[in-house]
């Protein structure tokens, strides 16, 4: 049952990654039924743009800006902007949705040269400027993309040449935060330069851009290879690239790390971009990049070290898209801390960890993986639902600070200063 469900949404996602217009694959109204609703175009004539609508006995059509838009006429009633049904000072709605008639129609439709006004059966007026209507359709939003990136490996990124921004630079001025969120969201990685090695410094950088995410880490982590947790991460041991807190129900967003001392050799980041990995798994396999992002997983933590006792679960798919228009925005890879598959049964199992090990291969080519040293003074910002770490074996006293960000108030500060985010 599950196996056809999957071929019948991969081809479907095979449509939607075409490109260009798509619309949903609805039943062809039925034109008989309609009657006696009179259906034929309504055409309007702006100053540059040809409008034309229908109305039809389940939804509202419209043709405008070469975009054809179909409308639920709850949508519309739930959508309407004026003064009692929305408060437009402070971006919420006051109509109670509940209160709408699933069946509701309207009573009159009238159309100028900017806007369409909708009369409903209790006489209250809507209207929708035919812009918004475009913005807001279906049609015309999900064709667009949320957060534009630059895919990367390890040519793609040194090719970039993508400036490291300078601490001062980053807290005083606007102009080099925006230059840094801007890269950083292009990349999902970026660096900060000359900031003094320590871990106060560290925090104001973190706070410039976000609020701190306190975890059983805490707040500011400050880390050696004391063995103080129950975690690899505070050995001398390489670590293979994955992303943190894949046990969290939402992983971290962002992660900070600033190495405030290393007396020895090894050590080396590696960075990775899981959606360009990811990317190509598209390419090559798509039925794979399908179940990658429907198999739900469980990711595990079981800390019982000193005081620390901790026991945290997180479940999703490695690969998490939006629905409506397959973009990917969250990759969930860590290969220590998965847990014991158990939400799947035993064939799609198999063919899981065939997709699995796709994507592993893509993760692991060499042309992939970007490495540096980390070094006093030179901050790093990780997209953590993006770009993968991993940490090469070292000897020697090495001290590494930094926190985890939300991520939603990364992208407000983003938003703020203009950037799509
Ligand atoms: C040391 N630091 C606090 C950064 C994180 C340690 C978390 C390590 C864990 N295995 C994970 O990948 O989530
Ligand atoms: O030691 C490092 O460079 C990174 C270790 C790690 O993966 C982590 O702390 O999340
Ligand atoms: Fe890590």
């Amino acid at each position: 049952m599950w196996y056809h469900r999957l071929s019948h949404l991969q081809s479907r996602l095979q449509d939607l990654l075409k490109g260009g217009v798509i619309y949903p694959a609805l039943p062809q109204p039925n034109f008989k039924s309609l009657l006696p609703l009179a259906v034929h175009w309504h055409h309007t004539v702006s100053k540059s743009l040809t409008c034309a609508w229908q109305q039809h006995e389940d939804h509202f059509e419209l043709k405008y800006a070469d975009t054809v838009m179909r409308f639920d006429y709850v949508w519309l009633r739930d959508h309407c902007r004026s003064a009692s049904c929305y408060n437009s000072k402070t971006h919420q709605r006051s109509l109670d949705t509940a209160s709408v008639d699933l069946c509701i129609k309207p009573k009159n439709i009238r159309l100028d040269e900017t806007t369409l006004f909708f009369t409903w059966p209790d006489g209250h007026v809507t209207k929708y400027d035919l812009n918004w209507l475009v913005k807001n359709s279906y049609e015309g939003q999900k064709q667009k993309v949320i957060q534009p990136r630059i895919l990367w490996n390890a040519e793609i990124y040194q090719q970039a040449q993508v400036p490291y921004v300078d601490c001062q630079s980053f807290l005083e001025t606007n102009e080099g935060l925006k230059k840094f969120l801007q890269n950083f969201l292009l990349y999902g990685i970026a660096f900060v330069e000359n900031v003094p090695p320590t871990q106060e410094h560290t925090e104001k950088l973190a706070e410039r851009i976000s609020l701190i995410r306190e975890t059983i880490y805490g707040r500011m982590w400050y880390f050696t290879s004391d063995f103080s947790r129950g975690d690899t991460a505070y050995t001398k041991l390489a670590l293979d690239r994955h992303t943190d807190t894949t046990y969290f129900q939402e992983p971290c967003g962002i992660q900070v790390f600033h190495c405030l001392k290393h007396e020895g050799t090894g050590g080396r980041t590696l960075l990775v971009d899981g959606f360009y990995a990811a990317e190509q798994v598209l390419q090559k396999a798509p039925e794979e990049f399908e179940l990658l992002s429907k198999v739900p997983l469980k990711h595990e933590y079981i800390e019982d070290v000193g005081e620390c006792h901790n026991h945290m679960i997180g479940v999703g798919p490695v690969l998490n898209i939006y629905p409506w228009n397959k973009e990917l925005y969250l990759i969930r890879y860590n290969n220590y801390d998965r847990a014991v598959i158990n939400t799947v049964p035993y064939d799609v199992v198999h063919r899981w960890y065939t997709a699995h090990r796709t994507l592993t291969i893509e993760l692991r080519r060499p042309e992939n993986e970007f490495w540096v040293k980390l070094k006093p003074g030179r901050v790093l910002f990780i997209d953590n639902w993006r770009v993968l770490h991993g940490r090469e074996c070292f000897t020697g006293y090495r001290q590494l600070c930094g926190c985890y960000l939300t991520r939603d108030d990364v992208l407000n500060t983003a938003r703020l200063l203009g950037l799509q985010a």
